[in-house]
């Protein structure tokens, strides 16, 4: 049977790239992002985590509100190659996006880092055929290195915390073509399912993988240079206990969690980079095994 390999471009089937397919796994996405458990530091089904205004249900309802403008975004991009006129279009769902995700959260901020990283993903999604992880965060990033000439000039987290501490936070994660997603925590996913560890094990593996790395905006701003120093030691230290899944891992990942919430240091921006690994996990995942069903049935035709 043939089987395809990584490096392999996988030329996805028409109807995994549908807006409507497309938004509807990057929905699936945030939900079980919000789902998994536990988590240090964020919500999940123990609770609220480090937040007070944020519950499981909240995650939930907001997943829900962006959906649709998951879809907006994917069509635009089937429409434009990547050029301003994308960019300013997707800039505009996007802001429609986080009034809707507002709206539902009764103001709370669930997945304004999610509607960015998970937008561009899908539209690059939208634009072609090859789902490869390599290939959609290429076209992610060149897309967001297009300016945002109708943004408006907020004081947001994000900006106060670049400033200050000269980190490139969500905007370069993406205009980098997401290094954190691609080169730490999709291969940490796998590797983990690889070792023959529970879906539940690895993808917390794959988050632990990424807050040992990330400049979390999220956890600076709370926290300092301090508190994300704590942060990515404190993943690192799990990871090297062996990992969420394993005796000493999950001791370690207990006592991680205890301290974040102690500390009120919650690492969303690393969620969110879950929640894109995810994703790209599942389009790749699709094209292969489709590949790999038609190859055998190819292989029985040749055979008759
Ligand atoms: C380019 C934008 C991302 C805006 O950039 P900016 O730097 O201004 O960002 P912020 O408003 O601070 O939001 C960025 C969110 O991205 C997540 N994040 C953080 N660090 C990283 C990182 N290194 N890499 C990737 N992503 C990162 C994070 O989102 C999660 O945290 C949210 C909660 O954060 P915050 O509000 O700070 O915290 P609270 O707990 O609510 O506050 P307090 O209680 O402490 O007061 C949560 O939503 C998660 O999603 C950052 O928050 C982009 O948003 C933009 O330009 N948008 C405009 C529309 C657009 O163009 N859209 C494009 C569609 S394709
Ligand atoms: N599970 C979660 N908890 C808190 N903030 C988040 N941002 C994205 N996912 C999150």
């Amino acid at each position: 049977m043939y089987l395809a390999t990584r490096k392999e471009s996988v030329a996805s089937p028409f109807w995994l790239q549908q807006p409507a397919h497309l938004a509807f796994v990057a929905k699936q996405a945030l939900v079980a992002e919000a789902e998994l458990t536990p988590k240090p530091g964020l919500v999940d089904r123990r609770g609220s985590g480090a937040h007070k205004d944020l519950t499981l249900a909240r995650m939930r309802q907001s997943a829900e509100a962006i959906e649709p403008f998951f879809a907006l975004m994917a069509e635009a991009a089937r429409k434009h190659s990547v050029n301003q006129v994308l960019r300013q279009e997707l800039g505009a769902i996007g802001r429609d996006a986080e009034t809707a995700m507002f709206a539902v959260t009764g103001g709370s901020n669930a997945h304004k880092g999610a509607i960015w990283v998970l937008g561009l993903l899908v539209a690059a999604a939208g634009q072609g055929n090859d789902h490869s992880p390599e290939h959609l965060a290429a076209r992610a990033g060149s897309i967001a290195r297009i300016p945002d000439i109708a943004r408006p000039q907020l004081v947001s987290h994000g900006y106060i915390v670049q400033n200050r501490y000269g980190v490139i936070g969500a905007r370069g994660e993406a205009t980098a073509e997401f290094p954190h997603v691609v080169q730490v925590g999709l291969p940490s996913l796998r590797d983990a399912r690889a070792a023959g560890k529970t879906e539940t094990a690895s993808r917390l593996s794959s988050l632990l993988s990424i807050m040992a790395m990330l400049d979390d905006t999220c956890i600076l701003y709370r926290g300092g240079l301090a508190g994300a120093e704590r942060v990515k030691n404190g993943a690192a230290t799990v990871m090297k206990a062996g990992g969420p899944g394993t005796r000493r891992g999950d001791a370690a990942l207990r006592e991680f969690d205890h301290e974040l919430l102690q500390e009120r240091l919650s690492p969303g921006g690393s969620a969110d980079l879950l929640a894109a690994v995810l994703f790209l996990d599942c389009l790749d995942s699709a094209a292969a095994s489709i590949v790999d069903d038609n190859s055998d049935k190819e292989e029985k035709h040749g055979a008759d």
